[in-house]
Order: structure tokens, then sequence, then C-alpha cells
């Protein structure tokens, strides 16, 4: 049986997560100048290129680590590829509340899945009244068995009273609860935001798409359950 034993994590699998997961977005938007750059280009070349499926020679990434590293092949590292997609099943349940918002977030997370290659036939979009509502259906789908990972899609944004927090730490609880709850990755891609600007640059504006950030995860989580983590 082939064991997922990764030769490149040098000092943690959570900070390469981060870059790599920071290079997918970056490899979106086109931008590769940054003081990671070496580290960033081996990303580029080959996606996840830690990756558990990724066995081999040991990659400059270890080698720019080595002071740090421990490598040892007696340690396995557990970790989703975004390139295994093929059969992988999403939902995604979004607000209609501040649809302005969500519709560009669902459209930034339907994008990613088309850049990854997962089947539209393969993905359910559930429509709820506002974010408090994301948890319950969350729940539901992904106790249905149907699903490799939940993608929860909302914008609170920031009123008069103190309804805002009311709602946002009730749409952050009820996905963590969902995922919990049904053993099935539940993405958090709920804005919590001060005002509509700030919300809008986080839809596709200046600060990036959340919702395309949010099926990358889902992505890479679903994956690792799927490969990784059944049982
Ligand atoms: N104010 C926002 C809401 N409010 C609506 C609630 O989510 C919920 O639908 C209602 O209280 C009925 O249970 N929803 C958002 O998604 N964003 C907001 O800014
Ligand atoms: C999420 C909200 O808080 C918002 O829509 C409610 O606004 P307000 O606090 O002015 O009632």
């Amino acid at each position: 049986m082939a064991k997922s034993v990764s030769w490149s994590l040098a000092s943690s699998v959570h900070s390469q997560l981060s870059v790599s997961r920071h290079n997918h977005h970056q490899l979106e938007l086109g931008m590769r100048t940054s003081p990671l750059n070496f580290v960033k280009r081996q990303s580029l070349n080959s996606p996840l290129s830690f990756s558990s499926s990724c066995m081999g020679a040991p990659t400059p990434i270890e080698d720019t680590n080595r002071h740090h590293s421990t490598r040892t092949a007696a340690v396995r590292h557990l970790v989703g590829s975004v390139t295994k997609t093929q059969g992988l099943r999403f939902a995604v349940v979004v607000a209609r509340f501040n649809e302005i918002v969500t519709k560009a977030l669902l459209e930034g997370a339907l994008n990613t899945f088309k850049n990854y290659s997962v089947q539209e036939e393969d993905i359910d979009v559930v429509w709820v009244p506002g974010s408090f509502e994301i948890g319950v259906a969350a729940t539901k789908l992904g106790k249905s068995g149907k699903y490799n990972a939940v993608i929860c899609i909302g914008a609170v944004i920031r009123g008069d009273t103190t309804h805002y927090d009311a709602v946002a730490n009730s749409a952050a609880s009820g996905v963590l609860s969902a995922g919990l709850n049904s053993g099935i990755p539940c993405i958090f891609g709920v804005l919590t935001c001060d005002d509509m600007d700030q919300a809008l640059n986080r839809a596709g504006g200046k600060s990036g798409n959340k919702g395309a950030e949010a099926a990358l995860t889902a992505i890479e989580m679903a994956s690792l359950f799927e490969h990784h983590l059944s049982s």
C-alpha cells in the first residue's frame, strides 16, 4: 500500500500550507513577486509540491529550510491535493442577504471550481435567506452523505445596532457546528465587514475574492478527507 510520505516538508506543515494557498491565489491574480519568491516559484511550477502524493527527491523547498528541518522517512504528512478533484462533490450554501456581495463571492467560488477541474454536475448551490440560516442548511447537507465538502457564503455588514454581532457570531458558530456534527468539512466563506466597501473589496475587488479562497480550501479539505482520512 502506498504510504503518504512527504519528503519536502520542513519546519511546519502549516507554514507551507499558507504559502501554498497564497500561491494559488497569486497564480490567479498573476502576481509573482514576494520575499518568498523562491519557495513560491516551486509551488507555482508544481502546485502543492509538498503534497503527500508527490514523492521523490528532496526539493529545494526542503533545502532552504535545512536548518529547521527534521526530515525523516518515519513521519507521514497528510495533505489534501488540489489537483486530485475528480469525483469530489461540493455543496455551496449562499445567503441572499447583501446579494450583490454574495453573488460575487459565489462567482469566485464557481470560477475556482472550474479552474481546478471540478465538474459542474458535482456542484449544488443552495440559497438561504441570510447568514443566520447557513448553519442549519450546511448541517443538513453535510449529513446527507452526498458531498465531500460544503462551502458557506454570506456577507454580514455592520449596521447601527448590535445585530451585526449576533448574526456574525451565529454564522461562524453555525458553520463550525455543521462541520463538527456532520464530519464533513464546512468552509467559512462569510464576510464580516464594517461597511459595503470592505465587503465589495473582498468579493472580487482589490482585496481578492474570499469565495474563490473558500472554494480552494474546500477542495483541499475534500481531498484530504477522501484520499487520506477516510476509513
Ligand atoms: N443583517 C444581515 C443579515 N440578517 C438576516 C439574518 O441572517 C437572518 O436571515 C434573519 O435574522 C432571520 O433569521 N444576514 C446577513 O447575511 N447579513 C447581514 O448583514
Ligand atoms: C447585520 C446587521 O447588523 C444589519 O443589517 C442590521 O442593521 P442595524 O444594526 O442597523 O439594525
